[in-house]
């Protein structure tokens, strides 16, 4: 059985006059020739993956590759085509209109990058509003918006209304609200994408900070790769509703599975990117070197050590054990050579 908190299996949905019938007449799988001639939009393609609880997978792809339909698919948004979506081990795709918005209201979270707040309500009020659908008396709903509002730093900015607030802090109250009803399952869509450079920045340190305290299982769509390195756990990269891959930041750029992938991936500073874990050499048990190195260091934090070491350098884990050795021509190949993909 599995233990994700969100599986999806061959997940299809296509745009179009019968799009269930186009797929029963080419046995479930029509290629994406078939689709397009047939005149159908081939929006999420035969998507199969898991989302463990806690991990952030990001969802990653150009304009319209299908990564808002396959979120909106996973909250059942949109009805796909075809396939199973799992959620926490329930198909929600045979659950009734009542218990999706019983899930919906307690178990997701939804923050889009547009996204609308309400105007004539003060920050208090739009965070709690809510727990007011959800039927949470005043008192209560208003205790829960002030911690969550605290948490997303704009405790003091209760009584303000949405028109006095930055983009930057408009889409705190947007997090905030989405998190009122404690979701267990984020779904953010572009949470970032309409703001400006730092206060994005800033913006995604704050929700890998919240994402400590609080642990959510998450899926993040963006197009931006460094906001993708930044925040994901694993990264799933969309090209005309297919996942051409899914994996770490790392196996992405050191062994892009497609063309389109290593184009993604191309201009990432593979230094800041890679660990020495990554790409160290197995060493056997001995006393480590004094001058030994961590294995989770970036290469750009023990590059300049590593170039001016005559001999391989010890590295060591969290505990100081000795995992491996790093030697001057192992960085040079990650760096600058070719990638060794298995
Ligand atoms: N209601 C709809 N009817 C027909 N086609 C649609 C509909 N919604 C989306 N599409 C098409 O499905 C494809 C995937 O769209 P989607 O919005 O999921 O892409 P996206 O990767 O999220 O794009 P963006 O980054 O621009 O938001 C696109 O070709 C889009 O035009």
């Amino acid at each position: 059985m599995s233990e994700a908190k969100i599986a999806c299996r061959n997940l299809w949905k296509l745009y179009g006059s019968d799009p269930a019938g186009l797929l029963r007449r080419n046995h479930n799988n029509p290629s994406i020739e078939t689709i397009r001639a047939e005149g159908y939009v081939p929006a999420v393609r035969n998507v199969s993956f898991d989302v463990m609880p806690g991990e952030i997978l990001v969802v990653m792809g150009l304009s319209g590759s299908g990564k808002s339909t396959l979120l909106r698919c996973l909250a059942r948004l949109i009805e796909p085509t075809s396939g199973e979506v799992m959620f926490e081990g329930r198909d929600i795709l045979a659950a009734s209109e009542r218990e999706l918005i019983e899930l919906r209201r307690h178990k997701m979270g939804m923050v889009f990058q547009h996204f609308a707040l309400l105007p004539h309500r003060t920050v208090l009020d739009n965070v709690a509003f809510p727990l007011q659908v959800r039927g949470t008396d005043r008192h209560s709903r208003e205790a829960r918006a002030r911690e969550v509002i605290e948490l997303v730093g704009l405790k003091g900015r209760e009584a303000y209304y949405p028109r006095e607030l930055s983009g930057g802090q408009q889409q705190r109250v947007g997090i905030a609200r989405s998190l009122a009803v404690g979701p267990d399952v984020w779904f953010l869509d572009e949470p970032f994408s309409a703001l400006d450079p730092l206060i994005r920045r800033e913006m995604q340190d704050e929700f890998l900070r919240l994402q400590k305290v609080l642990n959510k299982t998450i899926v993040f769509i963006t197009h931006d790769f460094d906001e993708a390195i930044r925040v994901a756990d694993r990264i799933a990269i969309m090209k005309d509703g297919v996942v051409e891959q899914l994996g770490t930041a790392e196996e992405l750029v050191t062994c892009p599975a497609t063309p389109y992938v290593a184009e993604f991936t191309r201009n990432v500073a593979h230094d800041r990117l890679l660990s020495v874990r990554s790409i160290m050499a197995p060493a056997s048990a001995r006393t480590p070197d004094a001058a030994a190195v961590q294995a989770q260091a970036l290469l750009a934090s023990v590059a300049r050590q590593v170039l001016l070491s005559e001999r391989p350098v010890d590295v060591v884990d969290d505990g100081g054990v000795l995992v491996g050795t790093l030697a001057r021509n192992g960085l040079i190949d990650a760096l600058y050579g070719k990638e060794a993909c298995a």
